[in-house]
Formats: C-alpha cells, structure tokens, sequence
C-alpha cells in the first residue's frame, strides 16, 4: 500500500526530490526518497500534482531515453515477472501473454501501450515518440520493453490482456486499450470489456494494470507507466476494470489487488478474487461481494457494466474528489470512514449515530457499519447509550462526552440566558434558612414512625391545631436558646429516595439522621445510608431509637458507628447521637436541637429571598380532581401564587399553593416546602424548578427538556442489542417482545409497575419492553404510538382522554385498566406465558410390525405395509417412524391411508392387522412403524 518516494518517482519518471518537494508542498511529512507515502497521499499526488510530474517526467525521459531505452528496456523485463510482485499487472501480463496464444503477445505488449490509443488497432504503429516518454516510466516496467524488441507490433499488446487470465492488470486497461487488441486477440480479452474500443488511451492501457489507474497502482514500483497523457484517463477507463476494481481497497492493496485481479479478470467471475485484492487493506475487503459488485467497486461499476455499450466516461472532478476522500479514510471493517484526531464531540446522552456523523462530517450509515463491525446493530436515528457512544468515539478516534443530563439541562438554561443554582447578589442579600433533613436508616428501626412522631410535636402545628397531610416534606418549628427554629424534613425515608435524587443532580437534603435501633444495632442499609450520606457529603445525626425496648443498648450502637467514623461528641468526636423513642416520644426534642445545632455548625445555611424562586420538586403526581400537583421545595428565592413555573418538564403558572397543613399560602421562602397547583403535566422527583419570566419561556423551557428526556429513556430503553444476542435470537427463531405504554396516576405508581414488570421472569424467548410511559390520561398521542410500534396500553388508575379510546378502537391498539398493581402484573405475566411458543412432547402411542408389502397404483405412498400392530395403537393422524434393525430410518412421517380389513380406519389397536401407507416408500418387510403424536406440554 505505502510506497516510497524513490519508487513513486520512479513511477513518475522524475527524481525523488521533485516528488519530495512535491510533497512537501502538499504539507505530508516526508524526509527522504526512502520515505514511505501512503496510498492515499500518492493518490493525492497523481491527482493534484500527477500530469505535471508525468510531463516533467516525460520530458526528462525524452532526453535519456536514447540512452535509456536499450539497456532499461531488459532489465524491466526481468524485473517485472518475478522480482515484482508488487507490480503483478505487470507479472501477469507476462504470464498471460504467452496464452493468448499468439506469438506476439509477450513482445508487442509492451509497444501497445505506446502507441496512441485511437490507433490500438493498428498497434504496428507504436509511435516512438510515445515510447520514448514512456521510456523512464517503462524500465519500471517489466513489460514493455521486452516487448518492444519482439515486435513494433502493439497488437500484442492486448495480447497480455487477453491474459486476462492474469488478466488483472489488462483487465483494467483493457476496457479500452485492452478491448482494441482484443480485435486482434479476442481470446485474450475475457469479455471483460467489451466495450473497449471506445476510449483512446489504449496506449497505456494494456499495461497498465487496472489497479494503477485507480491509483492504488502507482505504488507499484515495476509497473509499466503509461505514458504520461495517460495518467488522467485512466480515471475515466477505470470502469472498464474488470474484478480487479480497487475501488477504495484500490490504494490499500495496490498488490494485493493485482493478484487478485488477476484472478477476477476474467470477467464478472473474478469478481471475488479481484476485491480482495482490492481491498487488501482492510480486513472486511476481502468480502466477496457478488461477482457484478467487485468488478467495479462501486455502483459506477454496477451501471457500467449492466448497459452493454456502455460509454465510460471521465469520472467527474467530483467523481475523483470522492474517491480520493473515500480512499483517504482509513478503513474499519470495511468501512472507510474518516477518523478524527482526538477532537472533542460532545454529544447529548440518548444521541443517534445521525447525530454524530452530523457533528463529524460523516455519514451517518457508515458509522452504522462501522458499529455493526464492532458488533452492534443500532440503526442510524436510534438512541445509543452513552458507553456505545463513547466506544465508536475511540474507534474514529473522537473524545466522545457524552453531556450529563445536569450540564445539558445547563447548557439549556443558557440559551435561555438563565443560570440555577445560584444565589442573586452578594453576601448582604443572603438571609438565613431553615435545614433541610433527610431521615435514613435499616428497614424497621423506626424512620416512618419518627417522621411521624416530629410531626406531631411540631410547634406550630400544635399552636395551629392544624394536621399535617403529607405532601412529601413539612417544616417541624422547635425552640433553640429561646429562638423559633424551624426545621425542614423530606417525608420519603430512606436513603434511596435521597440517593435517586441526587442520581438527578440534586442535593435537597442539608442534614441526614440516621436511626439505628437501639435493640438491634447498627445493620448493613444503616451502613449504606451512612455511605450515602457521607457521599453527599452532608453532616449526620444519629438517632439512636427504640431506646423504651428492653434490650436496647444505645452505647453499643454508639461503639459500632465509631467504627464506621462517626465518632460520638461525648467520645471527643463531632457527631451528634441522640437517643430517641419514636414510639414513646422521647428524646423528640433533643433531637430538633441537636440538627439546628449541627447545621449552625457545620453548615452556612442561607439563601437569597428576594429573587425568583428556584428549588426542587420533591414530590409530584396526577390529582384526580386539581390535576398535576408537585411538592417543592424552594431553595433560593420566594414563590408566589401567579408566578410562571417551570419544573422539569412541566411548566405552568401557580395557580394556588397549599402548605402541610392544607392551608393556601401566598408565598413560600427558602427551604419552604409548598404544594403547588397549576401545572401542565407532572415533574419527576428530584426535577429543578424556578420561575421565569413569562408562561412562554417556561413552556420553551419544558419542550425542549421533554425532548431530551423521551430521547434520554430511548437511549436507556433500546439498550445494547449486540450481534451475538441478535444471532442467538436468530437461532433460536423469532424472539417475541411485549411492547408496553404504561400510564399511571402518579410517577410513584408508574415506576412501582414498571419495576414489578420489569421482575417478571419468563426467560429468554419472550421479552417485555416498556418503550413508553408517564403520567396522566390516556392520550391519542399514546395511542399512536402503540398503534405505531403494536404495543399494549396499560393504563393504571387513569382512563382515556378525548377521542383515545375511539382511536384505539380503530386502529386496533387494546389498553388494559387497572387499578390493582398485583392485577396488572398477573395479567401481564399470563399475557407473555402466552406469547410463549408451546413445546411440544412427544408421548408414544404404540408400534406396528410390517410383515408384507402390496404394490397398488392407487396408493400415493407406493408400497402398502402389511402391519401387524404389536403394542398400544396406530392412529390415522399420528406421526410415525420407520425403525429397522434398531435404527431409525425415517422420522416424522405421516400416515396416508390406515386400513383395516379393506375400511379406513382411524386407529388400529395392538394385536390387530392393518395396512398402512406412510410418507415414505422405501419401507421394507421387518421394519417397525412406531407411532407417536406430539403433545403441548403445559409451560409452568
Ligand atoms: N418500641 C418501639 N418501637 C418502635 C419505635 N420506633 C418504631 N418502632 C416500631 O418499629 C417498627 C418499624 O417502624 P417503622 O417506622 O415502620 O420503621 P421504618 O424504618 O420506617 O421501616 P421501613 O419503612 O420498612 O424501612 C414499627 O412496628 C414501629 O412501631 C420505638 O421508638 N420504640
């Protein structure tokens, strides 16, 4: 593929420094005439730069040639058949010469190329002239000059050609230079091109191997040059080239294509021999394609070759810039794809392979091939995950980053001109606010039973009377050194409620109280959550509770967490421990104290009120009666009743705000958690939200990130479906999904079905997938797309919106209600049991002897078997096999005709004669006729 300067101007007929300097200006690093230069370099060369070099070379050769040609002349010779491989055009041609049988052949081919290309049917006028230019170019090549010497006559020329058989290198020439000798030898051309003559460049041509017209040739050292005037023609004759076409593979394999070529030559049927050759380059190239497809390349080929007199015309600068791009790329598993060089692509997570070959200039169905070579089916707008993303980035060598939701969703706000996340003003404008808590711990040691217990020994709710409801987060107000402090807590315990909202990139919780059960001690989520906590970063209080249980040993608990780094105040260490009961209340109010003290602390807890709110959905689900309502939780800022909103993906305008205690409120400060009413649709947990400017720019806002979430969950959703899987499942038949469009009242239950669905296990055969899901009414728009990807609707505790269920019913899409979570998932469990394909037993029925065979015309089957029925029965439409002497001759055979005395029968029993035509004729005298039927076996 590489060749060396020397040899490429050698090629050229012009000294290595002409070719360096050459080189140099076209900005390739090139040290020396012993430097290597790619084929894509020297294919840009010949393009570029190829008729001025030729010309100069012509030239130079012109004033040696005298000289030259005698002694060049042999040497080539020599040189060509064997010591060249690289060059096999030329070798074959020397081989090939000899077949087409006449004489001249060897000789004259090399003169044919000389000689103008019009006159290729007069060959005998090899004109000097042409020759002489050749002259330098030709000592490379083998070929000619010993040709010369035979004969003035170009005739031969094609004569190699014909060598089609090694044809190669003719071949390609031989479209047109070939095909005109081919009148005089038509054996030699192999009806490769039969169109030949059409083309004057013959000249060159005939020896010039196909390959090098492509430019992968050039490399070749030995080969015969065509004469300068060639070079550009070639282009154009290159439709001509039989198999050995080096359409990309062209530069790659210089060599290799030759060989090749040899072979494929031949007409269409070299095909596949002639690509690899091609191709040698990359791996794939080799792949053979159909015969038709290798000869040409590409589909110029396709079209050149189906039209007969097909006209080759130039290829268009165009034509050349694209193959020269193509040739450039380097080649992944057969896929010439333009890599790059490190640069960074940033792509948002759930990208398409679309959306990449846009960001790199390249096309975005090579980038399909290139993952199918690594062993991936994606299509080109599908959704990949972010790993796939990135592992194609290191293929095309690109630093892929995939943009985090959180810095997408920045990047989002800035074409907006807005920031979240940061307090407005300065330090002056900075008021202080209440803690945030999260309440983390082992299953059972008493979290919900504590939220509940501050709940209720709330200040302010008891000067209220009011009773908390839950919102998801309420404010508990407790005295500290005489101050009203009020303390914020998220009412999802647990730390995986904590852990999935920062997953979201966001952090609610200031505080964390771990409870650990004093009677049973520190357990592993009470590690977790410690784990978690410390993750994030955020300070903790323990809560040591159940200390009213016997057994309860608080110290115990204190002495393991020490372990674990919390190392208690009264141990000189800076946790604070707290022993509660939840249950018997005790301890409640030490432990307020003890997170106010904590926060003032460790924590600088403040925010600015006076500026839009911003903050976090905390909670948020569909209200039959008052729509999308969400918990949040302000952060920064004050929320007011009338102020535009947007939270994640919905948006709206506060149309009422409730407290914990169902009060309306007008406004809500830092850390405030407010039920809030007016939303278009339902945020997720964990959502940012912040008020903006007008109704417009938040519902600019949401589309935007509703786009980015749906392409999100595809790219989460589709998964990685790799070639293996795909085979598996082709082996294994069919693998059937149930598609599912879940619709839920609240995100909650949406996600608690889709986890129970999710656990269902059938095993391989059958896959459920949700490609779908939200909050909220049936919709036409979900109707659609079940109609569109035949899924199934589970709609649970919703029903349709509007014209949904008339649409459903026309276009065939079945929605399923439910409203008892254990209803739906049993359902849907059978639904897929029955998509299982059944399996079938085979149970055996009994076994017939034969003891004779009747000839009858009027039997389909040929023979008739006189049977005896030795065990259990033989029935009309069992399936039966033939077993002789032990083996089995013939399986699954059906039974024609069951005959007893002369009446059908549909069963005969043991010990009872019968005749019997199976579907299979050879059955002899002796052989056993067992029957058997096939039972769907029951799947548990
Ligand atoms: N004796 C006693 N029992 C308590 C105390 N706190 C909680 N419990 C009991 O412990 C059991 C578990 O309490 P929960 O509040 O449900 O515990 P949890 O940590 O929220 O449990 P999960 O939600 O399953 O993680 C309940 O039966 C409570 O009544 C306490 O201080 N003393």
């Amino acid at each position: 593929m590489a060749v060396r300067v020397h040899e490429l101007a050698r090629e050229l007929g012009v000294e290595s420094k002409v070719v360096l300097s050459t080189l140099k200006e076209m900005g390739e690093y090139v040290k020396s005439a012993s430097s290597t230069v790619e084929a894509p370099v020297v294919r840009r060369l010949k393009e570029e730069h190829g008729d001025r070099l030729l010309e100069q070379g012509a030239k130079k050769a012109a004033r040696k040639a005298p000289a030259k040609k005698a002694d060049e002349a042999p040497r080539a010779a020599e040189k060509t058949p064997e010591s060249t491989p690289a060059a096999p055009p030329a070798t074959p041609s020397a081989p090939t010469a000899p077949k087409p049988g006449p004489a001249p052949t060897p000789a004259p081919a090399p003169e044919a190329p000389t000689p103008a290309p019009e006159e290729s049917q007069a060959p005998a006028p090899a004109p000097e002239a042409p020759a002489a230019a050749a002259a330098e170019t030709t000592d490379a090549r083998p070929g000619p000059a010993p040709t010369r010497t035979p004969g003035p006559r170009p005739g031969p020329a094609p004569a190699p050609r014909p060598g089609s058989a090694g044809g190669l290198p003719t071949g390609g020439s031989a479209g047109s230079g070939g095909p005109r000798p081919g009148p005089r030898t038509p054996a030699a051309r192999p009806g490769n091109n039969p169109f030949s003559s059409k083309q004057g460049m013959q000249q060159d041509r005939a020896p010039r191997p196909p390959a090098a017209r492509e430019g992968g040739a050039p490399a070749r050292p030995g080969m015969p040059r065509p004469n300068p005037a060639m070079m550009p023609k070639q282009s154009s004759v290159t439709p001509a080239r039989p198999g050995g076409r080096p359409g990309p593979g062209g530069r790659a394999g210089g060599p290799g294509g030759r060989p090749g070529g040899g072979a494929g030559r031949p007409g269409g049927g070299g095909g596949a021999g002639a690509r690899p050759g091609g191709f040698s380059g990359p791996p794939g190239g080799g792949r053979p394609g159909g015969p038709g497809r290798n000869q040409r390349g590409g589909t110029q080929g396709a079209f050149g070759r189906a039209g007969g007199p097909v006209r080759r015309g130039r290829k268009s600068k165009r034509a050349k810039r694209q193959e020269f791009d193509q040739m450039q790329a380097p080649s992944i598993g057969g896929v010439r794809v333009r890599k790059g060089d490190g640069q960074v692509v940033r792509l948002a997570r759930g990208a398409s392979l679309t959306d990449f070959a846009d960001k790199v200039g390249v096309d975005a169905a090579s980038l399909v091939q290139v993952l199918f070579h690594m062993g991936e089916m994606v299509t080109a707008t599908q959704s990949v995950n972010d790993e796939t993303l990135q592992l194609l980035g290191e293929e095309l060598n690109y630093d892929v980053q995939v943009v985090s939701p959180e810095d997408e969703d920045r990047e989002l706000l800035e074409s907006f001109s807005l920031e979240f996340g940061e307090d407005e003003g300065d330090e002056a404008d900075l008021a202080a606010r209440p803690p945030v808590v999260t309440v983390m711990g082992h299953v059972d040691h008493g979290k919900t039973k504590l939220l509940d217990a501050l709940r209720k020994a709330n200040v302010a709710a008891k000067e209220a009377g009011g009773i908390t409801q839950s919102i998801g987060a309420y404010q508990v107000v407790t005295e500290v050194d005489g101050n009203e402090r009020a303390i914020t807590f998220i009412d999802t315990p647990g730390h995986e409620a904590f852990t999935a909202m920062r997953a979201r990139g966001a952090q609610a919780t200031d505080i964390a109280i771990l409870v650990v059960a004093a009677d049973d001690g520190v357990m592993p989520q009470t590690v977790e959550a410690l784990n978690h906590a410390k993750a994030a970063d955020v300070p903790v209080v323990v809560a040591v509770n159940k200390i009213d249980k016997e057994g309860a040993d608080s110290t115990k608990v204190r002495g393991q967490l020490t372990e674990y780094g919390l190392v208690p105040e009264e141990y000189g260490g800076d946790t604070m421990f707290i022993d509660v009961s939840a249950k018997a209340e005790i301890g409640l109010d030490a432990l307020l104290e003890a997170i106010v003290l904590t926060a003032d602390a460790e924590l600088d807890l403040r925010a600015n009120p006076n500026q839009r709110a911003e903050g976090l959905a905390i909670e948020a689900h569909l209200d039959r009666g008052r729509g999308p309502v969400a918990t949040v939780l302000v952060q920064r800022g004050t929320l007011r009743v009338g102020d535009s909103l947007v939270a994640g993906p919905a948006f709206g305008r506060v149309r009422a705000m409730l407290d914990e205690f169902g009060e309306n409120i007008q406004e809500a400060t830092p850390s405030r958690p407010a039920l809030v009413l007016g939303l278009t649709a339902v945020p997720g947990a964990g959502d940012n939200f912040m008020v903006v400017e007008d109704d417009r720019l938040a519902r600019q806002i949401a589309e935007k990130r509703e786009a980015r979430e749906r392409n999100a969950l595809l790219a989460k959703r589709s998964g990685r479906r790799t070639l293996e899987d795909f085979m598996s499942s082709l082996e294994k038949g069919e693998t059937d999904e149930l598609l599912l469009i879940l619709k839920g009242d609240g995100a909650g239950s949406v996600e608690a079905l889709e986890d129970s669905l999710a656990g269902i296990e059938i095993g391989d055969e059958v896959a459920l997938r949700v490609i779908d899901r939200g909050v909220g009414a049936i919709t036409e728009t979900d109707v659609n797309l079940a109609a569109a990807s035949n899924a199934v609707i589970v709609g649970y505790n919703v029903r349709p919106q509007g014209k949904a269920t008339e649409l459903a019913d026309r276009e065939g899409v079945e929605i399923k209600y439910y409203s008892v979570i254990y209803q739906a998932i049993d359902e849907i469990e059978a639904a897929l049991k029955g998509m299982l394909k059944p399996i079938y037993e085979e149970q055996q029925l009994g076994t017939a002897e034969i003891r004779d065979l009747f000839k009858s015309s009027k039997v389909k089957g040929g023979n008739i078997a006189g049977c005896m029925v030795t065990s259990g029965s033989i029935r009309r439409n069992a399936k039966v096999r033939i077993v002789r002497d032990g083996s089995v001759v013939a399986d699954n055979l059906d039974v024609l005709s069951l005959r007893r005395e002369k009446d059908d029968a549909s069963e005969v029993r043991e010990g009872f004669e019968c005749g019997v035509v199976v579907s299979y004729s050879d059955v002899k005298v002796g052989d056993v006729i067992e029957a058997f039927e096939l039972v769907e076996k029951k799947r548990d």
